[in-house]
């Protein structure tokens, strides 16, 4: 903090007897390093992360007032020192460097189970859908692993839409009340190609450090709305980052080898279900707020709008799609299919559909460089989200336009500790939340259908058309356990080690329920009554 760190290397010194390492050709020097803690008091929301963000963002202004900014969760580190220079190569590129406003990197986890059973990596999200965004205006931010422009935080418009005579601190109350915080914003503005030296450590500067991290420095300010990251929202990440492209700025996607920085993910089912809950409650609470993409000025280019609007509004489809996978329930009591059968041309047209659809998302694969089966996992993980938390999220945010509190989140827990001996006991741990009923009745009503339709066949009487009709009821039910299959092996917990056991119990289950259907039907055409009373008179 003393002294602006020169460029003359300081090499350490050679080994000894003492000290074996050889340090000799080594700088030896350490970075700056300042830890910073935000005030927090009762009396005001500290606002979680997106308040600790800016609080950090106000004390760096003052420290070194560096044009560039990286920001990591608690729980990622760098894994690629070459990340630094990657990130600052986009934000001064001749192209569009000056109107870039964040590099983002792909999150990376390291304490995933080798098959992602929970899609902890999010392949497809990441190295395809942020990859292809860079052909719009650039990637959503995801909150860690991210190179900020300081100046794009500050709500200043990309340079593209700036005039010249544009002034930079347009409003007294916007940035709150500190001065010399305010006098380093135009500096920060111009000294993207240089460097600045950091102030002497004095008590005037210390005052000025105090002043900005108190909680409420912010009242009054724009802090938190149209100034750093936004306040009042389940994911900060994904809202602060649409702001700046409603602003008009772009964005880069960055993918190295090796990964850039890597983290930890949540791999117990049920808390990986809390945080696709938190993260679909707050893509909702996005939508139906100021920031709804579709509310956006000229400046959001139109492609980038709908992947916007797509990315914060799809909760909601799960409300169909939840009623579409209980339909077989209709058919297990009535015996009947009540889906109106569709004429050839029609269905040609949905296989023709169909089959488009799939040979997109293959070759998007193909192109982000992914596995059957990342995709796998990513069709898998979108049933089980909408059956599972979806719904909550659409319930959570139906509360809160009726001016209710809404549901609330929590934090991601992260493994504590991974003895060698079992390194994912956590994987088959099964905790108990009521948000897995939905899908354990998803399964249950699929399995039924199975089971039922077996007894059907076997008691017979069925025509041909009877039976292709109950061949593809078939197919979408089979179809449908093997996209919530992960969910199942969650289900059974240890068990799931060895995963031949779920098809055993499938098996067990399908076999049960058909000679439950072959009982009921005899019962009910008497066979089974008049054998009971004959036998005792036992009644039922
Ligand atoms: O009061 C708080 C709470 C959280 N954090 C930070 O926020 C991070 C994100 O929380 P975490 O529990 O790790 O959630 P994840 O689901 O792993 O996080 C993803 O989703 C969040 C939005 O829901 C983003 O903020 C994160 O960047 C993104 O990695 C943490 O690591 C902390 O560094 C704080 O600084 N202060
Ligand atoms: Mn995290």
């Amino acid at each position: 903090m003393l002294k602006h760190p020169s460029y003359e290397p300081e090499l350490g010194l050679g080994a000894s007897t003492n000290s074996p390492l050889d340090f000799s050709a080594v700088d030896v020097r350490l970075p700056m390093l300042v830890y910073i803690s935000r005030e927090k008091s009762p009396s005001c929301d500290h606002q979680k992360k997106a308040g600790a963000m800016n609080v950090q963002l106000r004390v760096s202004a003052l420290l070194t007032n560096a044009p560039f900014i990286i920001n990591f969760d608690g729980d990622h580190y760098v894994n690629n020192s070459k990340a630094f220079r990657a990130g600052i190569c986009f934000m001064l590129d001749r192209r569009e460097g000056d109107n870039t406003a964040f590099v983002q990197f792909p999150q990376r986890f390291d304490d995933v189970d080798p098959t992602d059973r929970y899609c902890n990596h999010n392949r497809v999200f990441f190295d395809a859908t942020l990859l292809g965004l860079n052909g719009i205006q650039g990637p959503s931010y995801v909150g860690t692993g991210c190179m900020f422009r300081r100046v794009a935080l500050y709500g200043v418009d990309p340079p593209r839409w700036r005039p010249d005579d544009v002034k930079i601190v347009d409003s007294s109350t916007k940035f709150g009340s500190s001065a010399s915080f305010i006098s380093s914003i135009l500096p920060a503005a111009d000294q993207e190609r240089s460097i600045m030296s950091p102030p002497a450590l004095e008590e005037s500067v210390m005052a000025d450090l105090a002043h900005v991290m108190t909680c409420a420095y912010e009242d009054g300010t724009e802090w938190g709305s149209d100034v750093g990251w936004v306040y009042n929202i389940a994911t900060e990440d994904v809202v602060t980052g649409f702001r700046l492209h409603r602003n008009g700025w772009r964005s880069m996607y960055c993918r190295m080898e090796p990964d850039a920085f890597a983290g930890t993910a949540p791999i117990n089912l049920t808390e990986r279900l809390y945080q696709i809950l938190r993260w679909s409650g707050g893509s909702l609470e996005m939508f139906f707020s100021r920031n709804c993409p579709l509310l956006a000025g000229r400046r959001l280019h139109p492609m980038q709008r709908i992947a916007y609007a797509n990315m914060t509004a799809y909760p909601v489809s799960s409300v169909f799609l939840v009623f579409y996978l209980l339909f077989p329930v209709i058919w297990i009591f009535r015996g009947q299919f009540y889906i109106q059968k569709p004429f050839p041309t029609y269905v040609l047209y949905l296989v023709i559909v169909i089959a488009l659809t799939e040979l997109i998302g293959m070759v998007e694969i193909k192109w982000a460089g992914l596995t059957l089966l990342d995709w796998i996992r990513n069709e898998q993980f979108y049933i089980i989200g909408a059956t599972a938390v979806y719904p909550t999220a659409v319930f959570h945010i139906v509360l809160k336009l009726f001016g209710l509190k809404g549901v609330s989140f929590k934090l991601t827990a992260k493994q504590v500790a991974s003895s060698t001996s079992d390194k994912f006991a956590e994987l088959y741990a099964v905790q108990w939340a009521p948000m897995l009923i939905p899908t354990m009745v998803v399964i249950a009503v699929n399995v039924c259908a199975i089971g039922a339709s077996i007894g059907k066949a076997i008691v017979g009487g069925w025509s041909l058309m009877q039976m292709a009709d109950a061949g593809l009821g078939l197919v979408f039910n089979a179809w449908i356990l093997v996209l919530i299959y992960p969910f199942a092996l969650g289900m059974i917990g240890r068990w799931s080690k060895r995963p031949y056991i779920l098809f055993i119990l499938f098996v067990i289950a399908f076999i049960l329920i058909a000679l439950v259907d072959i009982a009921i039907q005899a019962m009910r055409s008497g066979f089974v009554r008049f054998h009971f009373k004959s036998s005792g008179g036992a009644t039922f």
